[in-house]
């Protein structure tokens, strides 16, 4: 049977569950912060609170697979283990790994996160085209397989992005728009939304690019960098009904109590209702 394609599945959990996603980046300041030990006994008991607090109610989950990744393999059952707990709560997982490499390894890359018989299989993984976008071309079609999503940096929500992403290109386009237009080709046709976003910072003062990918828009940057919900509007224009907010030390430093956490999620939420009502 042909998967339900994850562009479907977002575009749902967005008008069920609202738009939000939280991200579950086990910083170390925050282990300690929780009174946790920096040791993986603390990664895991930080990522169960956080899953258990959320997974029934936010859209999206969103490990930074970095914070897992430095416990080693211990990191990684730790992480395999909250995508398949956020999923069975009926939570989306979006795998903040920012895998891009030549295309053969972008391939093993794919093999990871988007084939459903991995054990770190997601519902969607974020990718760096910055080698050409079309060495993401494994990912793209191993999501198509499994009916998941990838998410794409066109313009990051760091202050150092610019250099590479407003860079002109051969053709007189900005870097990002470049990016941009491969994704919106991408996911020509497809409804109610495509499956291959953007990630693009609600840190900018404007985005200064084309927006229409027909896909979503994950914005990343609210909270701890500075931004708000308030400024999704501004950022996005006409494409913010397809914004995914996200947040992660933002909600994350209310915790260890799930109350806290949830609590902080329903105030993000409540911000975004608020500052783009048609979300
Ligand atoms: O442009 C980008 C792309 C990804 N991120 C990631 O999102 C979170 C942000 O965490 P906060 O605590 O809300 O600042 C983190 O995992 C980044 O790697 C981003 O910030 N900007």
């Amino acid at each position: 049977m042909t998967p339900e394609p994850f562009g479907a599945r977002l575009r749902h959990a967005m008008d069920t569950r609202g738009p939000l996603c939280v991200g579950i980046d086990p910083h170390a300041s925050l282990l300690t912060s929780w009174g946790l030990g920096d040791d993986v006994a603390g990664l895991e008991r930080f990522t169960r609170t956080v899953v258990e607090a959320l997974a029934d109610r936010v859209a999206v989950l969103k490990p930074q697979s970095a914070f897992f990744e430095r416990f080693g393999s211990r990191g990684i059952a730790v992480l395999e283990k909250a995508v398949e707990e956020a999923r069975a709560a009926g939570a989306l997982v979006l795998m903040d790994a920012k895998r891009g490499d030549i295309g053969s390894t972008m391939a093993a890359y794919a093999a990871t996160y988007l084939d459903k018989d991995s054990p770190l299989f997601s519902d969607a993984v974020t990718l760096s085209p910055y080698l050409g976008f079309g060495s993401l071309r494994p990912a793209l079609d191993a999501a198509a397989v499994s009916g998941a999503g990838v998410f794409v940096l066109a313009l990051t929500s760091n202050p150092e992005g610019p250099e590479v992403q407003r860079a002109t290109a051969a053709d007189g386009r900005p870097l990002a728009q470049v990016m941009l237009d491969h994704m919106a080709a991408e996911n020509a046709g497809a409804t109610p939304l495509g499956s291959v976003g953007a990630v693009v910072g609600a840190t900018l003062a404007d985005a200064g690019v084309d927006l229409a990918v027909n896909g979503p828009l994950l914005a990343p940057g609210i909270g701890a960098q500075g931004a708000t919900p308030a400024d999704l509007p501004r950022v996005f224009g006409a494409a913010v009904r397809n914004v995914v907010p996200s947040v992660s030390r933002g909600v994350l430093r209310h915790g260890p109590d799930a109350s806290g956490l949830r609590e902080a999620a329903a105030r993000f939420a409540d911000e975004v209702r608020t500052a783009v009502p048609e979300s």
